[in-house]
């Protein structure tokens, strides 16, 4: 009995079939050449993606100058390290980049390309995606995972983060940095007579109102229940306490919604970054300034030292 043939019979794709087939690819097909003196250029481009480069195949396939002016500033140097590097070692290219398009502000691509070498240069075969819709979705995410869910604010996570960067930052230039713990005064009572979604109000507005006073690069953040952080780079222990009484009394004249005016306020403590300080001194010792301010009778500012 002869062989059952289990093997499925391909169809025969007609080459203009092929290339009807990529134009329809959601992406971009290419090779991308560099001869021996580094000029670029792609003797292939097909697929759909060659739309949103609104540029000319036929101009590409000479060089590929015009797309690489279509990379964004930042993106331009991590991309040609790629291509060096993937030359020099014969590994692909897995990077992404922005293109700045003529319509829109940019997009994400991520592109994917393996290296030959050929008699006159390097040949890479590769494709692009846009994946601008993914990284939309990460960046979302990402600020998700760093922010209070009721303020807004970042949360303890994203603060720890910040502070690490901030010590490093000022242990290398002996740049002054500060920090502030607040805390609500009496905020159980408030929760008591006013309820538990006042409560939440309270402390909406209350990261509202000190937000106003900040600089840009100054870090709100909630680190649970009643009590934030504030970290402040590039500000001495002394401009913290002036801040810090200014957001002090601020706060005790706000007018909290139906509470009014006068019922809400806050102690806070603070402390300068010292050389060598680890993440875990500046905390403790900021807890240690708030603690007195508590002990000290509340709605009141102490630095430590
Ligand atoms: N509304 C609201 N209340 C919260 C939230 N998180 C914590 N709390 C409440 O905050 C209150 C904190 O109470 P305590 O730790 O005793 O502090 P306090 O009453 O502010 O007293 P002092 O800090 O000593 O001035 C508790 O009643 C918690 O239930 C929140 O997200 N929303």
């Amino acid at each position: 009995m002869p062989p059952i043939d289990v093997m499925p019979r391909r169809e025969r794709l007609e080459p203009v079939r092929i290339l009807e087939l990529a134009e329809q690819l959601p992406g971009l097909i290419f090779q991308l050449h560099r001869n021996e003196d580094g000029h670029l250029h792609f003797p292939c481009l097909m697929g759909s993606g060659t739309r949103l480069l609104d540029l000319d195949p036929d101009r590409l396939a000479e060089t590929a100058q015009p797309a690489l002016e279509r990379l964004h500033e930042a993106d331009y140097p991590r991309l040609m390290a790629a291509i060096e590097r993937s030359e020099r070692w014969g590994t692909p290219i897995i990077s992404k980049f922005r293109l700045t398009l003529p319509k829109e502000s940019c997009r994400w691509i991520a592109v994917r390309a393996q290296p030959q070498r050929v008699e006159d240069g390097v040949l890479w075969h590769g494709m692009m995606l846009d994946i601008s819709e993914q990284v939309a979705e990460e960046e979302r995410l990402r600020t998700l995972s760093d922010s209070d869910a009721l303020t807004g604010l970042a949360n303890r996570r994203k603060l720890l983060k910040r502070l690490d960067e901030e010590i490093s930052l000022s242990n290398r230039h002996a740049t002054p940095l500060s920090l502030m713990m607040i805390d609500l005064d009496h905020f159980k009572t408030i929760n008591d007579t006013w309820g538990h979604l006042q409560g939440d109000e309270v402390l909406t507005e209350l990261a509202r109102c000190c937000q106003a006073l900040l600089r840009e690069e100054d870090l709100l953040a909630r680190l649970g229940g009643e009590e934030f952080a504030l970290l402040l780079p590039l500000t001495s222990r002394r401009n913290a306490l002036h801040l810090a009484e200014r957001l002090r009394r601020v706060i005790a004249e706000h007018t909290f919604g139906p509470l009014g005016a006068g019922r809400i306020t806050v102690s806070i403590g603070i402390t300068e970054h010292r050389v060598g300080d680890s993440r875990d001194n500046l905390l403790q010792r900021a807890d240690g300034s708030l603690y007195q301010a508590k002990h000290r009778g509340r709605n009141r500012v102490v630095g430590d030292g």
